[in-house]
């Protein structure tokens, strides 16, 4: 049972509210929940955890400025510094200089832990692979079972000497030796994008050029076009011999470029400054608010046209019926009439808004039909099943959309009242937060565990919703409540 401590409830401002209907002006029409001020997101996860990364193996110093510090981040640094990278924080200027190990990571003297974080084990394990053994690398239980053997291979057939120290039970994994030769070697991409991403991120350390080929079907594509795009900037000489897309920067890659084959020649990386961008996910959770309450909330300091996940979510929150504009360096997000048509979203490459779009499912009354979600049963916990199932004691259920078997997306079913109005995240953070985004489509007071869990990525989360349903215009159309940090 979760603890009192460990539940957060989201209030009710609204005492009557009708039930998901077929009629689509219904959702238009029906008492909503309020909200409104503005808030300010955390920065990006991934180009935080990234630019620690190359950060910590670079040559010279890298400042990181708003890096999201949360704690998978956390983990990282503790790691890398075991393995003689500097970090000091420096909060006045928000912002974490690194010292990198130029690409000779020191033997740690302890056992090297990625808790419960797939994107650290799968990049520290690469890492270990530059270490001269033994070291030692451990995670959660859960972390265990996730997938990491095609990771290992690839690893091996570059140099590596890797193997984990129990077979059956996945970690801890040893490393013996360093050094990575190079030469060609192929890596599935259709259970994670992390694999791709841990090789490349070693790649400018192999002794020979790399090139990773990285066969269809790719999930979580925009992951390893984050990861090419920030080794380009740490200077790593990388190519996509099938073309790059349309980069948004010089120097940058597209949204569309090919990753079926990308070539790394050793150099490594050389330290510099960079200023991270906000969280394309956490964004989300606030779009997916606007679908299911009355919303009119300005996000603050979201430059669209620069990152191209984050130009997805905003795509999809718009096929979703809401309004989302730029105003000045802002964007504002205000609620709008749902489709009209049947919904169709291919989530294959945003994996991680999957749980909120299914919290949203039963305010969109023309249906969502979401596949492509497969692959994220090996998320911290097998997320669309949760909160299916989490979502059907609210009332919300969905039908299962099943793929050679496996769960791989949903389908808007009518919604009915609820069977329980408390509901658990199993401990992962994005179950916690799309599980309040359907709170926030019930009059009633919803009951999430989990909190604790948010930390993992944004730890304001609920400081920021309490301050957008206490939040309020003024008559001049200024905003009188910010529920974000100053
Ligand atoms: O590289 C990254 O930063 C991530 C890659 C994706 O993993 P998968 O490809 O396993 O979905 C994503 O879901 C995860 O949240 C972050
Ligand atoms: C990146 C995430 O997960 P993982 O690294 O564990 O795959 C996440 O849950 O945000």
């Amino acid at each position: 049972m979760p603890t009192a401590s460990a539940r957060a409830s989201v209030r009710a401002s609204l005492s009557t509210m009708t039930s998901p209907s077929t009629d689509p002006e219904a959702a238009v029409r029906r008492d909503r929940r309020v909200l409104r001020g503005s808030v300010r997101i955390p920065t990006s996860k991934p180009d935080t955890q990234r630019a620690l990364l190359m950060g910590a193996l670079a040559t010279g110093s890298t400042a990181v400025t708003r890096p999201n510090v949360c704690s998978e981040s956390l983990v990282l640094q503790e790691a890398c510094a075991e393995l003689g990278a500097r970090f000091v924080a420096e909060p006045e200027h928000d912002r974490i200089v690194v010292t990198g190990t130029g690409g000779a990571p020191l033997r740690p003297s302890t056992i090297l832990r990625a808790a419960g974080s797939g994107f650290a084990l799968r990049h520290l394990v690469a890492v270990t692979s530059l270490v001269e053994g033994p070291c030692v690398l451990t995670g959660d239980q859960r972390l265990a079972q996730r997938p990491l053997t095609p990771l290992l291979d690839a690893l091996t057939e570059l140099g590596g000497k890797l193997e984990t120290a129990d077979a059956g039970l996945g970690l801890p994994l040893v490393n013996w030796e360093h050094g990575l030769t190079g030469g060609t070697v192929r890596v599935p991409a259709d259970e994670t994008s992390q694999f791709a991403s841990a090789l490349l991120l070693v790649a400018p350390y192999a002794s020979g050029p790399v090139t990773v080929e990285v066969p269809a079907p790719v999930v979580g594509a925009p992951y390893i076009r984050m990861t090419v795009a920030m080794m380009r900037e740490f200077g790593a000489r990388v190519r996509l011999p099938y073309g790059p897309g349309e980069p948004p920067a010089p120097g940058g890659i597209g949204p569309d470029a090919d990753l079926r084959r990308i070539e790394v020649r050793p150099g490594g990386y050389r330290g510099r400054d960079l200023l991270v961008g906000p969280d394309a996910t956490s964004l989300f959770y606030f779009i997916a608010a606007a679908v299911v309450t009355d919303a009119d909330i300005v996000v603050r300091e979201v430059p669209l046209g620069r990152h191209p996940f984050l130009d997805d979510v905003v795509t999809v929150g718009r096929r979703l019926g809401v309004r989302i504009d730029r105003e000045g360096p802002d964007i504002r997000i205000v609620s709008g009439p749902p489709p009209a048509a049947p919904l169709e979203i291919d989530a294959t490459g945003i994996p991680t808004l999957v749980p909120a779009l299914a919290a949203v499912a039963s305010d969109l009354p023309a249906g969502l039909r979401v596949t492509g979600a497969r692959h994220i049963r090996h998320h911290k916990t097998s997320r669309l099943a949760v909160v299916m199932d989490q979502l059907a004691r609210l009332g919300r259920p969905l039908a299962p959309v099943l793929r050679d078997g496996a769960l791989d997306g949903f389908e808007t079913l009518p919604a009915g009242p609820p069977a329980a109005l408390d509901v658990d995240g199993h401990g992962d953070h994005r179950n916690v937060m799309a599980l309040h985004i359907a709170g926030l489509a019930l009059p009633e007071t919803v009951t999430v565990a989990g909190a604790e869990t948010l930390s993992t990525s944004f730890a304001d989360f609920l400081h920021c919703f309490r301050g957008l349903a206490a939040g309020r215009r003024g008559t001049d159309g200024a905003l009188v409540t910010d529920a974000g940090r100053p």
